[in-house]
């Protein structure tokens, strides 16, 4: 555990620390190499057993590839994973944030020391069948890491601990490590390929143990396999969502002010069926967006054969830019955090936004057609995209939150009014929204989404 006395020193101390073990990767290669035991050259297994709990107390230990090793303590689920390690700065959320598909094959540091300490809510469900409390059914992320680790819980939602949760779905969590540490080298080097090893330890060097999510069509692994709906029974406007691993806030969002929503795998032809519906949306999700070309050609034909009104969020963002031609990069170590502002270019006036994603457009590519819509005033990266004529905009940015703050939420009513507009447009008046049979026969929840995060190492 990160003891109290730890978490009290200065901080010019904590960060002379951290220094110290970054500055000598050599020598922590050579720890982890005398720290092997018996496994040298073991590759990661392919799947692992879900649902084992780590030991109490057991030792696990997080390596970064070509960087240093921490050892702390096992708390969920006695699984060695790998994959992309981000950090967020977000003090609250880890069951949204945990939960939100757009967090597969990485793993999870929370830089606010201690987590846990509300402990986790249930999976109940609400009137349209979305999940309360949580942005997908599963744990997203491969795996977690944190200082300190509250193993008592108080909250009026709470079902069980954060190491409880974990274990159960086969999800490792680490704690007692020195994350300001490992954020400072993340910083400096950029998101890195990580593992989480509980018990006897996998030798660093062994690049063949390090799965890197950056080279996978993670989408794919989240996205429902068959349309789903989600249906309001007042509805007055019926959208088509593309579901890239879609947050249930993005679904509430809508159903909230009145649409029925029906999602759509990422790969679904949408050109061909956007006649039905009054507007169209674009979810988060997981990975680099140009794996998904798939979904981009769609969406270059969808705005080729129709007017319908479009919105876009984070990856939904991203692959509308690459629809219209324009690029996307990496950026060092994205942005992970609740706070962090956006400028909107055409009222002047700044959101703090929610964000997370470690890729981003590259706004000098935009056609002409389309400009920028926001900024992020910290690193200077896009935020947005508006059509200069046409109802059709993105944000890089999560309006939705979730957690986070609700500035930005209004993005939601503007779309709808585009919405509203186009519906009401004599020009596209059309009768052949789903019908109530359609609806009904339609599932009401994702289908055959693989549940496990361990997915993405198979
Ligand atoms: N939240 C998201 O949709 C993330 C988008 C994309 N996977 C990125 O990391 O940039």
């Amino acid at each position: 555990m990160f003891t109290p006395l730890a978490l009290r020193l200065p901080s010019t101390l904590g960060r002379a620390a951290a220094r110290v073990s970054l500055r000598l990767p050599a020598q922590a290669r050579l720890l982890s190499r005398l720290t092997v035991n018996g496994s040298k050259g073991r590759a990661m297994p392919a799947t692992n057993t879900r649902a084992t709990a780590a030991a109490p107390g057991v030792e696990a230990t997080f390596t970064i590839r070509d960087g240093p090793v921490f050892h702390g303590k096992a708390f969920g689920a006695n699984s060695n994973i790998s994959g992309e390690a981000v950090f967020t700065t977000s003090l609250v959320g880890y069951p949204e944030s945990m939960t939100d598909p757009s967090y597969r094959g990485q793993i999870l540091v929370f830089t606010q020391p201690l987590i846990g300490n509300y402990g986790v809510p249930s999976n109940e469900r609400d009137e349209y069948n979305l999940l309360k409390y949580f942005e997908s059914p599963h744990i997203q992320c491969a795996g977690v890491v944190v200082a300190d680790v509250a193993e008592r819980y108080s909250h009026w939602t709470a079902v069980e601990s954060l190491g409880e949760w974990c274990a159960r779905e086969g999800v490792p969590l680490i704690s007692g490590v020195d994350t300001r540490a490992i954020v400072t080298y993340l910083r400096e080097q950029g998101s890195s390929l990580a593992r989480i090893s509980i018990g006897d330890e996998y030798d660093a060097d062994e690049d063949e143990g390090f799965v890197d999510p950056g080279a996978i069509n993670l989408v794919k692994r989240v996205s429902t396999k068959a349309p789903f709906v989600v249906a309001n029974p007042n509805a007055n406007f019926h959208v088509a969502l593309i579901d890239c691993g879609v947050k249930e806030n993005i679904l509430r969002s809508l159903v909230s002010r009145g649409a029925s929503v029906t999602v759509f795998p990422y790969n679904y032809p949408i050109h061909k069926v956007a006649d039905n519906f009054d507007g169209i949306f674009i979810s988060n999700g997981p990975g680099d967006p140009t794996h998904c070309q798939e979904t981009v050609y769609n969406l270059a034909r969808l705005m080729e054969t129709s007017s319908v009104p479009i919105m876009g969020i984070c990856l939904g963002h991203q692959l509308l830019a690459l629809a219209v031609g324009a690029q996307t990069i990496k950026l060092k170590y994205g942005n992970r955090a609740h706070n962090i502002p956006a400028l909107d270019l055409t009222t002047g006036q700044c959101h703090i936004t929610s964000q997370n994603h470690g890729y981003a457009v590259d706004a000098s590519t935009l056609p002409s057609e389309f400009k920028e819509y926001f900024v992020n005033l910290n690193d200077g990266s896009n935020e947005g995209m508006m059509h200069k004529t046409r109802p059709i905009f993105s944000t890089q940015f999560h309006p939705e939150a979730k957690g986070g703050p609700m500035d930005s939420a209004y993005l939601f009513d503007k779309y709808l009014e585009n919405v509203q507009m186009y519906k009401n447009s004599a020009k596209v008046y059309r009768d052949n929204r789903p019908s109530q049979l359609m609806i009904d026969i339609l599932s009401k929840e994702r289908v055959g989404v693989e549940p496990s995060p361990l997915a993405a190492n198979a």
